[in-house]
């Protein structure tokens, strides 16, 4: 059984910051969510957690092995580096979407996210270290088929981003709704997504219905693990199993 530890990143009262005194620069926004997400994806990377872009001013961490004084310390090097500050909700369950829920009512009940006077909250539990198994985890590394030769090396850039992108739509939507589970694109053709225990007929289903729906054939490498980086990892190795044994999908259990 899978024990989901994620944590709501959310820059503290960043919609009224980005238009005082006046609207700002938009390349100026646009480096400083890139170089913050860069920071954020460095900190939670090197204590072998993920953090997924989002929607930049709300971002998700998959956070397990990160205790209270990691997040703690996430705040103070943001607070000390950076223009704005950051509240941090968290949350444990078996399914990622719970987990997701339960960080999000942490900050919720705090206040608003354009709150003035609502700074820097950390909310929520982490996992106990006698808690945490080798099996926490299970990450998917989805890839789209062929997608340089399909794609890149055949339609324009913006053509290319529309495949992908409606690919990524139907699956995303599909593991929400169907397996609690939240995916994330995460540059080129992959999505990693973080999910509770699917098995390979599962898995064999989501690909079906992505083909079925957006026309877009994916391939998936499975990984367990007590983090995020050692599930990942297992699963990009899964990966590179299907595309040497043509196959669609390998679980490593
Ligand atoms: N984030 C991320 N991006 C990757 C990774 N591997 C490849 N990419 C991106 O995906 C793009 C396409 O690479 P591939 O998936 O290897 O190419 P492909 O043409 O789909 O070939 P096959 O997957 O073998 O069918 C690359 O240009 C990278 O942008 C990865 O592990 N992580």
């Amino acid at each position: 059984m899978t024990n989901v530890q994620l944590t709501l990143v959310q820059i503290d009262n960043y919609g009224p910051w980005t238009v005082t005194p006046e609207p700002r620069r938009e390349m100026d926004l646009q480096t400083l969510q890139s170089r913050l997400f860069a920071e954020l994806a460095q900190f939670v990377g090197s204590r072998g957690g993920y953090v997924f872009f989002t929607r930049f001013d709300n971002m998700v961490a998959v956070t397990n092995g990160l205790d209270r004084a990691d997040h703690e310390l996430m705040q103070e090097t943001i607070r000390n580096r950076y223009p704005v500050t950051i509240s941090l909700g968290v949350g444990v369950a078996e399914r990622p979407i719970d987990a997701l829920e339960s960080a999000t009512a942490g900050l919720q009940r705090a206040g608003s996210a354009q709150d003035g006077d609502r700074r820097e909250v950390l909310a929520g539990e982490t996992l106990a270290a006698g808690e945490r198994t080798d099996v926490d985890l299970q990450i998917a590394h989805f890839d789209v088929n062929g997608a340089t030769e399909k794609y890149t090396d055949t339609l324009n850039e913006f053509d290319s981003f529309i495949r992908i992108e409606q690919g990524y739509a139907v699956l995303m939507r599909y593991l929400r709704e169907e397996h609690g589970g939240l995916a994330f694109f995460v540059g080129g053709d992959n999505i990693i997504a973080v999910l509770p225990s699917m098995t390979a007929a599962d898995y064999e289903r989501s690909i079906d219905h992505v083909a079925d729906t957006a026309d877009v054939e994916l391939k998936v490498g499975v990984g367990h693990g007590r983090t995020a980086h050692e599930a990942g990892m297992i699963a990009k190795h899964a990966l590179e199993d299907c595309r040497e044994d043509g196959l669609r999908v390998v679980v490593e259990e």
